[in-house]
């Protein structure tokens, strides 16, 4: 269903009855990447999948950057009557959830991290990466979506996907085929991972428990992520063996059990 707010309209699905858990999907992803978790773990969740700016069925009248994306997921937390809730995030996902968490703590009773960021610490890095970025959205602009999957596709930090079984790279295509040239090329312009702040220096201010999730073959992220650890007051870094960067997808139950009994144990 459709939530209007701020010139946008968020499109978000709720799953089952219990403890809240939002996940946010990563860059080219959708609400329906959360389906195997879905139809596997929503046992006592109440599970709400939202499309973020420039995906899936989300309309955005102007652009959003991260901070207006996080304050527009406020307001969508208070419709749906949310006093607290568990937010997981994917990879650009999980730097906006840990964006929404750095400006809402009060709204987070537990924060899971896949294979995220804080953005990048160093002005200069952030410089190089919004330029990165933006070559990557002239991309997309000028190719189309289809050759940009292509491309997408077979970047280093996808090479574990390549062994998957041939059903799931057509399912994680097929949702990377369905987004809009013009809402990723948004994104990475203004949610991307140059153009966000960088929260290196604020992660000790984050109180409550974070799970922090990256592959065992995701080396970029691992590192990142023993990094955060070591500034988190309560972070966990967990390691997940047989993945990559998308650990819900490689290891699919590992990461379900997982995240659910860290959010049990977070009563
Ligand atoms: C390639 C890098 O950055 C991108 C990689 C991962 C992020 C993501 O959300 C990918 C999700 C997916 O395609 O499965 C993406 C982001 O955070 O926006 C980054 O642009 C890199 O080496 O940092």
């Amino acid at each position: 269903m459709y939530f209007s707010i701020n010139g946008a309209e968020y499109w978000y699905e709720t799953h089952g009855k219990g403890k809240p858990l939002v996940l946010l999907h990563g860059f080219t992803g959708s609400t329906t990447t959360w389906s195997e978790f879905v139809a596997n773990w929503s046992n006592d969740l109440q599970i709400i999948t939202i499309d973020l700016p420039g995906h899936g069925r989300t309309k955005t009248r102007t652009s959003k950057t991260m901070e207006e994306c996080c304050k527009d997921l406020l307001e969508l937390a208070n419709h749906l009557n949310l006093d607290s809730f568990s937010l997981l995030g994917y990879s650009m996902g999980g730097r906006t959830a840990l964006s929404f968490a750095m400006l809402y703590p009060e709204k987070i009773s537990s924060l899971i991290l896949e294979s995220a960021s804080p953005g990048l610490g160093e002005k200069s890095i952030r410089s190089h990466r919004i330029e990165k970025d933006e070559e990557l959205a002239q991309k997309l602009e000028r190719e189309g979506i289809e050759s940009f999957v292509d491309f997408w596709e077979k970047i280093p930090l996808f090479h574990t996907q390549r062994s998957l079984p041939t059903e799931v790279l057509y399912k994680i295509r097929e949702e990377r085929s369905l987004q809009s040239a013009e809402g990723l090329a948004q994104s990475l312009r203004f949610m991307g991972t140059g153009i966000q702040p960088s929260w290196w220096e604020q992660l000790d201010q984050l109180s409550g428990p974070v799970l922090l999730l990256a592959g065992e073959h995701d080396e970029k992220f691992i590192d990142i992520n023993k990094l955060m650890e070591k500034r988190l007051y309560s972070g966990e870094l967990v390691i997940i063996k047989g993945a990559g960067h998308a650990i819900h997808v490689e290891q699919a139950e590992k990461f379900g059990r997982i995240v659910t009994e860290f959010i049990f144990s977070k009563q």
